[in-house]
């Protein structure tokens, strides 16, 4: 039997709220929507705006400007369906961008449902306001309120998985900004826990008293797991763990060694210490799984440049979007593509290639700051995104890097080296919160500067949409 999607089965359901209503009434529902549809979205923004943390999301010019459009065209869609199969697909799509879309610009999703109250009242009032009878306005209440329900159902639903995506993938990008370079910090930690565990018995071998014996918790490794390991790997069982083995160390086996000083039993004295070594052979065996368990994470790199992959931009765009907001600074995103790079491989190879994409990842991230980042888009393409600019300062770096890009010798293998040019589209953020918005922005400029010439940088200009 084959299956049915989530859309076809949302598309049935919808058609059969549909079947339960005489076609007059539908009618008259929808012709309310299309008359009033001005009225409507006019209500639904006032209402709103009397809400302060929805006039976070509805103040900024353009949603200002563009909403009361969509919004109509909303309103009229939502009753202008007649049961037509492709049209209700079509219509479910859209409630689940928009539902997408919340969760991209972080609408809390209780902002959503107050907006759609407010237009159902205003419906409501309406349709009571029209020479219709009772029996009549009944039926028209009803498809008002259930196709508003249904829409919100779809809409939520899509804004909840896309929130399970980003808070998935905000949770990596926790660890992995943590955990930079996982291997390094993996073995110095592991030799710091040896260190701690070498002076340990070297003091009890001297007959150190207990209370003078090194605590883990306050040894290099225990200060490190302590305020970044344990941050780094929040949340993981491994973590709780470790915690629980330093405390019992500490608190319970060091103070042991008291009594077996005292009063000497070899017997007893053993038994301590292979019960510490015990523990901490655990505490090792626990860091090594919570390191591999991030080592998963280093993914967020690309392989061959080792510059940050499209996968953590979602958050990282998100972050700095919120960041803007907060602090009212701008940031710019850069579009940055290498110009003719076909001919490079296709001259000198494919690994002259490679080296090149190396050398130009290594030139753009050693021209930006400690806070900017960059990206590999994929094939010859990166995108850096600066932190704290204005687009004077921005237009600056990213002519800056144009330059240093056209004056460097990419390095080949053997004594070869070669030159080459970029085009770079830059976006300023405008304070939208869709940062989608300005990635496009960044490409539409970039596409300018190629069909302009290659080899310039072209600032973006205000888009429609
Ligand atoms: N060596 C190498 N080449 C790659 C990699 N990824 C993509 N490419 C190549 O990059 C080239 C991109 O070519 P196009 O998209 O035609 O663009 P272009 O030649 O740079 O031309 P313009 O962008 O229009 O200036 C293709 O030949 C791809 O095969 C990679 O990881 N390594």
């Amino acid at each position: 039997m084959p299956s049915t999607s989530p859309e076809q089965q949302a598309a049935a359901e919808w058609k059969l709220l549909l079947a339960q209503f005489p076609a007059p009434v539908a009618a008259q529902v929808r012709e309310l929507a299309t008359t009033h549809q001005a009225e409507l979205a006019g209500y639904f923004y006032e209402q709103m705006l009397q809400d302060e943390q929805a006039m976070l999301f509805l103040t900024h010019e353009q949603v200002k400007s563009r909403l009361h459009g969509t919004l109509q065209q909303w309103i009229v869609s939502l009753f202008s369906s007649t049961g037509d199969e492709t049209a209700l697909l079509a219509l479910i799509t859209q409630q689940k961008q928009i539902g997408e879309i919340h969760a991209r610009i972080k609408i809390p999703i209780h902002l959503v449902l107050r907006g759609a109250r407010h237009l159902r009242e205003r419906l409501f009032e309406l349709l009571c306001r029209q020479p219709l009878d009772t029996e009549h306005k009944l039926f028209g209440q009803r498809l008002i309120g259930e196709t508003i329900d249904l829409a919100m159902e779809i809409m939520s639903r899509a804004f909840s998985d896309a929130n399970d995506r980003n808070s998935r993938s905000e949770e990596g990008y926790r660890l992995f900004s943590v955990a930079q370079h996982i291997g390094v910090e993996q073995e110095r930690q592991r030799s710091a826990l040896l260190d701690w565990e070498n002076q340990l018995m070297f003091d009890l071998a001297v007959g150190q008293l207990a209370a003078q014996l090194p605590r883990l918790s306050g040894s290099e490794f225990g200060l490190w797991f302590r305020h970044k390991g344990a941050h780094a790997f929040q949340g993981s069982r491994e973590t709780e763990l470790i915690l629980q083995s330093m405390q019992h160390i500490d608190e319970v086996l060091l103070p042991l060694f008291e009594k077996a000083v005292a009063e000497p039993n070899v017997e007893q004295r053993l038994h301590n210490l292979r019960t510490l070594r015990e523990q901490a052979k655990g505490i090792v065996f626990h860091l090594d799984n919570l390191f591999e368990q991030a080592n998963v994470l280093e993914s967020g790199r690309d392989v061959l440049t080792r510059m940050l992959n499209r996968k953590f931009l979602p958050v990282i765009l998100a972050k700095e979007v919120a960041y803007a907001r907060q602090s009212e600074r701008t940031f710019a995103v850069l579009a940055v593509d290498i110009d003719h790079f076909k001919q490079i491989n296709d001259e000198f190879g494919h690994e002259a290639g490679d080296l090149v994409l190396q050398q130009l990842a290594t030139l753009l991230s050693n021209h930006c700051r400690g806070g900017d980042y960059v990206f590999r888009m994929g094939g010859e393409e990166f995108l850096v995104l600066l932190v704290d600019v204005h687009q004077g300062q921005a237009l600056g770096v990213a002519e800056k890097l144009r330059q240093q890009a056209e004056k460097e010798r990419f390095r080949l293998s053997g004594e070869h080296d070669l030159q080459l040019t970029v085009s770079i589209g830059l976006a300023l953020h405008d304070g939208h919160p869709d940062y989608q918005r300005l990635l496009r922005q960044a490409d539409r400029a970039l596409y300018e500067a190629k069909h302009g010439g290659r080899n310039r940088v072209v600032l973006a200009r205000e888009l429609p949409g």
